[in-house]
């Protein structure tokens, strides 16, 4: 252990949340440090990463749905597990490299958020990835717990805790108390399928075709779970599906709201499928307590206003919903002595 913290001088310790959309990257003492796409760009048909091995992220975020036949932009997550290894590694090894290269003799130790509901063979698989990537030891820490403890929520204490974490591919929902997850549930339903129904309303509504960056630009711009106070409208541009040319049509925020109510009420109904599982003393806490709701998805105008009345409960938007389950990793990372004496080990298969 004190071996662990003199090492720790000399390298660069991270936290990585690795998402579906957004691998963030946090350091001992310096915060968020890297925040980019969960992007890969490669020669097609092979796992060769292109610009020898720098087509990662932000540059080949930019390639998707553009990219010229003999190349590939890949998103190596899937419903927030790792769907393609080999990439992932690639992808985790250019991020370790980019945040450590400017400081440390040694190689990091890392802590890396993961779904709570993955099997553990994919648990041994994301740490296989991060070892072989370039980390000294790999820590893993359930996502909804990072949340928590991001949020600044009272998860080491004997009350109830509930996080609602709405991610690209997976929405978290769990109810924490003493340091341990009591009631989880992983619904592998996110902000993408959001971008999805969108696409499919176009195509069917309009014979409109538009791609995935289109679609999630409709999502910020115009999507809601529920009424919105002004409703909008929008101009977006697409393929006609019959005469094939390019064609612009103005869309509503109510249309689109219509065209999210499915991914929106499988969320609401595993919310509340979480909340008639939890035990009651628990239950009965969140009176007090309320929900908190984090990652990208819960940004979505009313996402709220509608767990709310659902659920009857208070709902927040914790503050930077978007970096929540990063800094959770960072102060987990800090704190690891004490954390990892107080979270149950059980859960983790700790070095
Ligand atoms: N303002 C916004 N309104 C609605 N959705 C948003 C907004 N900003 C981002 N999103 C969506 O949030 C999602 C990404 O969220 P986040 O970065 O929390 O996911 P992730 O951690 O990468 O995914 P996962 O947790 O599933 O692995 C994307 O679907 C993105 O389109």
């Amino acid at each position: 252990m004190i071996l662990d913290t003199i090492l720790g001088w000399f390298s660069t310790d991270m936290g990585i949340d690795l998402g579906t959309c957004n691998t963030l990257v946090t350091v001992r003492g310096e915060g968020i440090k890297l925040n980019e796409p969960s992007v890969v760009a490669v020669r097609k048909g092979t796992n060769v990463v292109l610009n020898n091995g720098e087509a990662v992220g932000l540059v080949a975020k930019d390639m998707l749905g553009k990219t010229p036949g003999s190349i590939s932009a890949i998103r190596p997550l899937k419903d927030g597990v790792i769907s393609d290894f080999e990439i992932t590694e690639a992808m985790l090894g250019y991020f370790i490299r980019k945040v450590h290269g400017r400081g440390g003799l040694l190689r990091p130790q890392v802590v890396i958020s993961v779904p709570s509901g993955i099997t553990a063979v994919e648990r041994r698989a994301v740490r296989d990835s991060a070892e072989r990537a370039g980390a000294r030891k790999v820590f893993l820490i359930d996502e909804p717990m990072a949340a928590g403890i991001g949020a600044g929520l009272p998860i080491t204490e004997p009350t109830a805790s509930m996080i609602v974490d709405i991610g690209g591919g997976t929405t978290e929902v769990a109810i924490m108390s003493l340091a341990d997850i009591s009631t989880c549930t992983s619904l592998r339903v996110g902000g993408d399928d959001f971008d999805e129904a969108i696409i499919n309303h176009l195509k069917r509504t309009y014979n409109l075709l538009i791609g995935e960056s289109r679609a999630e630009q409709v999502k910020i711009e115009l999507g809601s779970a529920g009424p919105l106070e002004e409703e909008m409208t929008m101009e977006i541009a697409g393929r006609d599906t019959i005469s094939g040319l390019p064609r612009k049509i103005v869309i509503t925020s109510e249309e689109i709201r219509e065209a999210l109510k499915e991914p929106v009420s499988s969320i609401i109904e595993c919310v509340t499928q979480t909340l008639e599982k939890a035990e009651p003393e628990l239950a009965a806490d969140l009176i007090d307590n309320g929900v908190h709701i984090c990652g990208g998805g819960a940004i979505l105008r009313g996402m709220d206003k509608v767990l709310a009345n659902a659920t009857g409960l208070n709902v927040n938007l914790v503050e930077d919903p978007l970096t929540c389950v990063a800094r959770g990793t960072c102060v987990f990372l800090e704190n690891l002595e004490s954390l990892r004496e107080s979270i149950d080990q059980d859960s983790y298969n700790w070095d």
